[in-house]
């Protein structure tokens, strides 16, 4: 997997690329993250990558001529813009886009870029969700992130995406590490029996009792998509009752 991020400041992400999972990842080749400053196709005097909005207002707006210019590099990639109009971006989304062989992501700054750039050279728009940045840099590090974790190998042998809240459509279940009792506060019984199957029917219900507290939206949806397991509609409804 090749993510390509077109940013004007790109050393945002060093931290982001040199630190833990990520930086293993693209130490094992896993992953290959390549980060442009999109100043750097800029070829005027002032190297100008914005300008003034026509029609007025506020704020400034990406030009499009350096975005065409990084963008004629990358066409082969699917080309994803990070911005409120996005599509908001899901767990399902992830999946599909960790099956692509390489994206470019650009990171819009100010008002955003030129519509001329989007309506021609982007294939997805995406929103990390309902708020507004000063940029697109933490979308796209979030995405990159989001992708990075699905690759095989990224995640090792510990950690597995298979048991993450989102995943099996569900929230995760409460987690627990010695000591076993910390200022008089135990951990479950059920978890220190070894009795593996006991602990993933627990783990399974709890999931399943907080996503109908907490998110009875994605309980739906998994029903909807009878996505149901037998052992999860009787999980469910004994905590219905
Ligand atoms: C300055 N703005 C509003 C802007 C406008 C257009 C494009 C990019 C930006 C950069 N900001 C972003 C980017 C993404 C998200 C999101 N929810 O994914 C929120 N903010």
């Amino acid at each position: 997997m090749k993510i390509n991020i077109l940013t004007l400041f790109p050393d945002m992400f060093s931290g982001f690329l040199n630190e833990s999972i990520i930086k293993r990842a693209l130490e094992k080749e896993l992953i290959k993250i390549n980060v442009i400053n999109i100043r750097d196709f800029t070829f005027d005097k002032h190297k100008q990558v914005d300008d003034t909005p026509f029609g007025g207002g506020g704020g400034m707006v990406l030009k499009p001529e350096p975005l065409f210019r990084v963008l004629e590099k990358f066409k082969k990639s699917k080309i994803i813009y990070t911005s409120p109009q996005g599509k908001t971006l899901t767990q399902n989304l992830v999946k599909d886009l960790s099956k692509e062989k390489e994206i470019t992501i650009i990171a819009g700054h100010y008002e955003g870029i030129d519509e001329r750039v989007i309506e021609e050279l982007v294939d997805l728009e995406i929103s990390i969700g309902d708020y507004v940045l000063t940029g697109g840099e933490l979308p796209a590090m979030i995405i990159t992130d989001a992708i990075s974790r699905l690759i095989p190998g990224v995640l090792g042998n510990t950690a597995s995406y298979e048991n993450d809240s989102f995943y099996n459509g569900l929230l995760d279940y409460p987690h627990y590490t010695r000591p076993a009792e910390y200022n008089g506060l135990k951990v479950p019984e059920v978890l220190l029996s070894g009795h593996h199957k006991n602990i993933e029917i627990w783990r399974k219900k709890e999931s399943i009792k907080r996503t109908y507290i907490r998110r009875p939206d994605l309980l739906e949806k998994k029903l909807e998509n009878k996505e149901f397991s037998k052992l999860e509609i009787k999980l469910l409804d004994e905590i219905k009752k």
